[in-house]
Order: C-alpha cells, then structure tokens, then sequence
C-alpha cells in the first residue's frame, strides 16, 4: 500500500471530534478505498486539555492553527474551525500558499471569500474541497460537479438549514415556541456558533451562494443573495399553512430568469404533497432541474457530527486517491459573470396574515387596497368573529410581481384597523 496521506486538523469542536472519530472507526476500509491510510499528525484547537471523548494523542499539538498550515508534517490542513475571516481564513490561506490541500465545512468562509481562495489554489495547484460546507451529509457538491455535469441547469432549491428546519418541524409537532425549539438545536450540535445565522437565512444564503456558483458556473455572489428567516413565523402561520394544504420550510432557491440569475432565501409555503414538504427535522434536501436529466433530488442530514464528518472525510479520501476538481467546477478564469435579478422581479403567490381590529367596512378597505394595486386576491378569510377586538384574517394572493405585492402591502399597513404589520410568506409550488 501506498505510503499514508497525512492531515492536519484545525479545530476539534462537533465536526472536527466527529471527523476523528470516523477516520479512526473506518481506518482499514478508508485505506482499502483510496489505496493509502489516512495518518492524523497534527491537531489544534483553543483548549488543549479539553477531554473531547476522542484521542488525538498520536498528533503534534499546535496552539496556533496558521502556523499548523504553514508548518506541519502533513500534505492536507483540514479546517473546521469556522467563521468567515480570522484565524479560520488564515488557516485555509496559509495551506493553500504553502502547497497544501485544503478539506473545509467553512460556508461563511468560502461565500465570502471563495472566488479568492480557489484562485489561491490553483496558482499552488491544489485543491480546496467542501462538500460538507453545503448540505452537510448529502454530496451534493460532488454530485453537481461529476454526476450531472452534462446538464445546464435550469433551478436549484432546497432545504439547506438543518436547524431552521428541525424548528420549523417541531414547532409544528408540537406546538412549541421558537425560543425554546432553538436551544434544543443548540444543545444537538446543528447550530451556528452564533445562531442567528441559522435562523436569519444567513446560513442557508452561504450554503446558496455556493451551490449557484457550481450549478450555474459563476464566481460566487454571496452579495446578490435575497435573505428572509424565520424568526417572524408564528404557530398561527403553521396552522393555516396546514389548513390550505401547506407546510412551511425555509427554502433557498436559485433560478435562471429573464432577469438573470435570482438568489433567495426565505421561508416558503410548499404543497404537502411535494418533495419538499415531507423533508422533516435535521434533513435537508437539494433538488436540481436540468435540461437533460429533468428533477433530481438528494436528502439526507444536513447538520451533525457524524453526517458532517462522513463529507469531510469523503473529500480527504478524494485528496488521498489523487482526484480532485476545480474548487466551483471550472478553472476560477472560466467563471462567467452574468446578471444577478433583485427578488423585486419574483413572480409569485403569496401567504399574508393580517392581524385587523374586527369591525365592518375593513375587509373593503383591504380590496379598495388591492383594487388599486391591480393585484387579484385568491381568498381571504377572517378567522374568528370578536366585535372590538383583534383577530386574524389571511389571504391568498394569485401570483403577482414581488414588487406589487410589497407595495400593496405597504398600503394595506396603513389602514387603521390593521395593527400590526402584516405577515408575508410566499407560495411555491415545489
Ligand atoms: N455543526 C454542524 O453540524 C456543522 C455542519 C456543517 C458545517 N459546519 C461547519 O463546520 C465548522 C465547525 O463547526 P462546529 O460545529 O464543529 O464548531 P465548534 O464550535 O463545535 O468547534 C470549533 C472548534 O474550533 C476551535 N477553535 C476556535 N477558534 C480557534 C482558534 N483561534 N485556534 C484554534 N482552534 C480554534 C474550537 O476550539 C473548537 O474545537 C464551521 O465552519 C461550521 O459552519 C458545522
Ligand atoms: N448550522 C447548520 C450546520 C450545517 O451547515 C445547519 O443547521 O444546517
Ligand atoms: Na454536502
């Protein structure tokens, strides 16, 4: 056999401990795919003495993981330590000059900064590999760039957050608060650092930047990503999803238009019949439209130690056996710069609920609203009947253009009897 590949592992949290843990459980059968062992000999993470439930005795320790990159023993730094810049950024810029491989989770890094770091890696002719930063689990990345490479996309879309989605899941089992599913998510492993990027879409939008610039061919525009949460979805909202035949999921999709390319994430009402609908808790799920291959879809989780793991340990494996790609797919100079669309040019239907003093003559005022606009409601329903007091009304809005329907809004805002602002959800039929 071939001598080992050696690795070096910054950051030895949920992804870095559950990579450990699988290189070591699967060491004969690892070696026996990619024709060589995976040798760990160097490790750093901020506290050395910390029991991690793994033995990581046989690495050199480094206090510092850019000087691990620049310095050890070893032909590929794996980097999970997270975070868009700082030491994480450092790390993956000192491997990639001093000619080593890079294996990454890092989204918020390479959404930012991918463009960059894939040009730093080919000027040294290595590779920088993230399949777990998208999707988690599922090998998407692989499966965009190899198995449907022959196709031009058409669309791109799925569940890209596990947190948001194990929430939104729970919320809607159990009628729990928001608050107190997120701590759950937090204590499991499936959130961010900071978990306002999981609930804020910014996660979802890292990970959607990526898969655009794979699937369509262009530098990564992390900028031109619309981005919604789901901080302002009620257990109300959930219940009537259900009621028209919904379910809610944060969703991020990534079309071609007329416009050019659209980039959104938000949280989407979706038919319980679809493919989407019946993706529940951790898992995410990514569907591709081709021209040629029609709707493919990959599920599978999306967050965790060991389905993260299992895509870091997979792109080592690929370092290990000699393959590699370009980082998006092509060379960085054969990324095609083409137009970003504004979710202003979205067409589409549309959730809203309205919380509205009840008293005769509102529900006119709202048509006189919408009359105006030019925008055809599909139904609208007051749920309850309370004389004085405040109760909820929904409406469906036939599909119209984003920017229509906002301004409709903004009038129906203004009405007097409407007391709160009112809550949109777009409808997809996904
Ligand atoms: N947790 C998941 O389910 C998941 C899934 C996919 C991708 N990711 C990504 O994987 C990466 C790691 O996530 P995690 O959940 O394992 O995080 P974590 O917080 O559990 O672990 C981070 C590790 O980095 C180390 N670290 C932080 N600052 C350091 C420094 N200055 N020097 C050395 N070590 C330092 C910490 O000591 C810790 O060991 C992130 O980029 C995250 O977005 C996580
Ligand atoms: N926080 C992320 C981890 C996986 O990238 C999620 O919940 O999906
Ligand atoms: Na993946």
């Amino acid at each position: 056999m071939a001598a080992p590949l050696k690795i070096a592992i910054a950051g030895l949290g949920t992804v870095g401990v559950g990579t450990v843990q699988l290189l070591q459980e699967h060491a004969r059968v690892v070696a026996a795919r990619c024709g060589r062992p995976i040798e760990i000999t160097a490790v750093s993470a901020r506290d050395r003495l910390r029991n991690r439930g793994c033995d990581v005795s046989m690495a050199t320790w480094y206090d510092d993981p850019v000087a691990m990159a620049r310095e050890a023993d070893a032909d590929v730094i794996v980097e999970l330590i997270g975070g868009s810049d700082g030491v994480a950024r450092e790390t993956v810029q000192a491997a990639l000059e001093a000619g080593r491989g890079v294996v990454t989770a890092n989204k918020a890094l390479l959404a930012m900064h991918g463009t960059a770091l894939a040009r730093a890696a080919e000027a040294t002719g290595v590779h920088l590999a993230y399949e777990a930063a998208v999707a988690g689990g599922i090998p998407i990345i692989k499966a965009l760039r190899e198995g449907l490479a022959g196709n031009r996309a058409r669309r791109v879309y799925g569940i890209l957050n596990g947190t948001c989605n194990y929430i939104l899941t729970t919320m809607e089992e159990t009628g729990r608060d928001f608050e107190d599913v997120l701590e759950e998510a937090q204590h499991l492993g499936y959130a961010e650092a900071d978990p306002t990027f999981d609930v804020d879409g910014i996660d979802a939008a890292h990970k959607l930047a990526l898969l655009t610039s794979v699937a369509f061919g262009r530098p990564v525009d992390f900028a031109s990503v619309s981005m919604e949460g789901i901080r302002h979805v009620t257990a109300m909202d959930i219940v009537h999803a259900d009621e028209l035949g919904y379910r809610i999921k944060l969703l991020g999709v990534a079309e071609e238009t007329e416009h050019g390319i659209l980039q959104r994430v938000h949280p989407c009402m979706v038919p319980k019949n679809g493919p989407i609908a019946s993706v529940d808790g951790v898992f995410n799920a990514v569907v591709v439209e081709g021209d040629h291959v029609g709707r493919a879809k990959l599920e599978g989780r999306g967050a965790g130690a060991g389905p993260t793991a299992s895509a870091v340990v997979a792109d080592i494996m690929d370092m290990a056996a000699g393959r590699g790609a370009p980082t998006f797919g092509v060379p960085v100079d054969r990324l095609t710069e083409s137009a970003a669309a504004s979710i202003n040019t979205h067409i589409g239907a549309y959730y809203v609920r309205l919380m509205v003093l009840d008293r005769p003559g509102v529900f006119a005022e709202i048509a006189t609203a919408l009359r105006d606009a030019q925008v055809s409601m599909e139904s609208i329903l007051q749920r309850g009947h309370a004389p004085g007091e405040i109760v909820p009304v929904v409406m469906t809005l036939h599909p119209t253009v984003e920017a229509a329907a906002i301004r409709v809004l903004a009038h129906i805002a203004d009405i007097d009897a409407v007391v709160e602002p009112p809550c949109m959800i777009r409808i997809e039929d996904l």
